[in-house]
């Protein structure tokens, strides 16, 4: 059974694929976060910009089998095209993403991508992997295509992750609207992450540019 929050076709809004259409596959549930509020203050990832509970998103809903949800998500596909690229976020993809699913998606001509906070084992053959640090837990994904750190993060200073094996490495400002009105920001996290880039140049600066459009 996979348990899908929500499945839209938008453009890959960060990182080296900025830009490139894909359909997002948002699975429910994450490891590192309830995903209510009211724990969020006490969870290993404090700063989350996404709601990952239940399966009562745009196109959401429960798949019992690989090929039930890969029909789901072509559907979402432009009609008679090509190039199809799912992205597979949450919650936390690893959880619930396997082997089945990966051969299904395949099969029917996908470039799969993941999105993942990085801390549990992942299946074979994932096209494209991004993990996104969040604890100071070690990483169970150590290589991989891109290591796209929020930034700034207590007790996670880029340098941790500078010799692991990724082909990319991108710095995202922490979008900071999940603080409420009396919590003044102490950082401008833009101005903040585009200095560190120009001072550590093995990293680059990824902007959320589907917010700025916003689309999904
Ligand atoms: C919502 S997460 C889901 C995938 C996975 N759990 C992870 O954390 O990578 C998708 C991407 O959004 C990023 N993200 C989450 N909250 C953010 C924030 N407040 N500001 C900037 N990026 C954020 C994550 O780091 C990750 O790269
Ligand atoms: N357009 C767009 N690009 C994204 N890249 C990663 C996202 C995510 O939430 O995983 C995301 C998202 O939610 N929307
Ligand atoms: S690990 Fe990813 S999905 Fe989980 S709470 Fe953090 S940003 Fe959100
Ligand atoms: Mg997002």
């Amino acid at each position: 059974m996979y348990s899908i929050k929500e499945a839209f076709y938008s453009l890959q809004g960060e990182g080296a694929h900025a830009g490139r259409p894909a359909l997002f596959c948002r699975f429910t549930g994450c490891n590192l976060w309830s995903g209510q509020e009211k724990t969020r203050a006490t969870s290993d990832c404090q700063f989350c910009d996404t709601d990952f509970i239940g399966t009562d998103g745009q196109h959401g809903g429960k798949f019992k089998t690989a090929q039930a949800l890969r029909t789901h998500i072509d559907a979402l596909w432009p009609a008679e095209q090509g190039h199809k690229y799912v992205v597979f976020t949450g919650g936390e993809p690893a959880l619930q993403l396997d082997d089945e699913l990966i051969a299904e998606m395949k099969s029917h001509g996908y470039t799969i991508a993941i999105e993942t906070n990085g801390t549990l084992a992942l299946p074979e053959g994932i096209d494209w992997i991004c993990v996104s640090p969040k604890t100071t837990h070690p990483l169970k994904v150590t290589s991989g295509n891109e290591l796209k750190l929020v930034f700034p993060q207590a007790h996670l200073p880029p340098a941790r992750f500078e010799s692991l094996s990724f082909d990319h490495f991108y710095l995202q400002p922490m979008d900071q609207s999940h603080l409420s009105k009396d919590q003044i920001p102490l950082t401008n996290t833009q101005q903040a992450t585009l200095n560190f880039c120009l001072s550590h140049p093995q990293w680059r600066l990824s902007l959320q540019t589907h917010k700025m459009l916003n689309i999904d």
